[in-house]
């Protein structure tokens, strides 16, 4: 790790603990830390920052459980099982903040494009796009005015309906990896339309991430696609 880098797990390390404070006390944060509450006093009042030893477990072994607890609280499930993810996906320094433990949980390759379908996957794409400081590219229902070509793909969903998505063709180039993401995944439907973007563009997917599998048929319909590391934060 070069200094900048040691620099960023550090203050990445701060912002996880500054998370969990806001609804525990220091004592607590003790306990389920291990560390001594005034060490955690100072680095949550930016006094200090952890050594790079602690903040590498604070974010690897707490970021992760610490960030699906906070998602799970945010989410909200009607009486018909559908998400409202409005509390997550509106929340850019939220994911801003998830990015960097998604991609230490799993093991994705550095992609050179993270790809997601408008709407609600943009802001996490966007998030980790910035984190791997690589570019961030959304398929949309539209064909976006004064782009000419595009990669189209279109399936048939259980509704019935024919849903097609669209992106500008210069978004992928061939051989490039790309990590799909979204913010949920229930059918599965609009990843499979993802990877078959992916494929049409002769790209090469470094995995597949949702923060949150409904059920687990996305999961398993992804699976059956690709080889590559698919993931989800929680499950409803
Ligand atoms: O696994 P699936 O059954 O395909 O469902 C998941 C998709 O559904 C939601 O998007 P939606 O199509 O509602 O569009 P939006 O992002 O514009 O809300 C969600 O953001 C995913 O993209
Ligand atoms: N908000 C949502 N909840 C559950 N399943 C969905 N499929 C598409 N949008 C969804």
């Amino acid at each position: 790790m070069n200094r900048a880098e040691k620099a960023a797990l550090q203050l990445r390390a701060v912002d996880v603990l500054r998370m969990l404070k806001e609804t525990r006390t220091y004592d607590e944060l003790a306990a389920e830390t291990g560390l001594p509450a005034g060490d955690l006093n100072r680095y949550v009042n930016g006094h200090v920052l952890p050594g790079t030893e602690r903040a590498r477990e604070v974010v690897d072994e707490l970021g992760r459980e610490a960030l699906a607890d906070e998602l799970g609280a945010r989410i909200r499930v009607d009486d018909e099982g559908y998400v409202d993810n409005t509390a997550t996906v509106f929340d850019q320094p939220f994911l801003d903040l998830a990015a960097p433990i998604v991609a230490n949980a799993y093991e994705f390759d550095r992609p050179d494009v993270v790809l997601t379908a408008a709407t609600d996957g943009i802001t996490l794409a966007s998030a980790l796009a910035s984190y791997y400081g690589t570019r961030c590219a959304y398929a949309k229902k539209t064909k976006e005015t004064a782009v000419e070509e595009f990669i189209e793909a279109r399936e048939r969903l259980q509704s019935g309906i024919e849903l097609t998505y669209y992106l500008p063709a210069a978004a992928i180039d061939a051989g490039e990896s790309v990590l799909v993401v979204d913010d949920l995944i229930r059918s599965g439907e609009t990843q499979e339309l993802l990877l078959d973007i992916v494929e049409t563009a002769d790209a090469d997917v470094a995995g597949v991430f949702a923060l949150i599998a409904a059920g687990d048929d996305g999961i398993e319909r992804a699976r059956d696609r690709t080889d590559a590391p698919i993931g989800s934060l929680v499950s409803v």
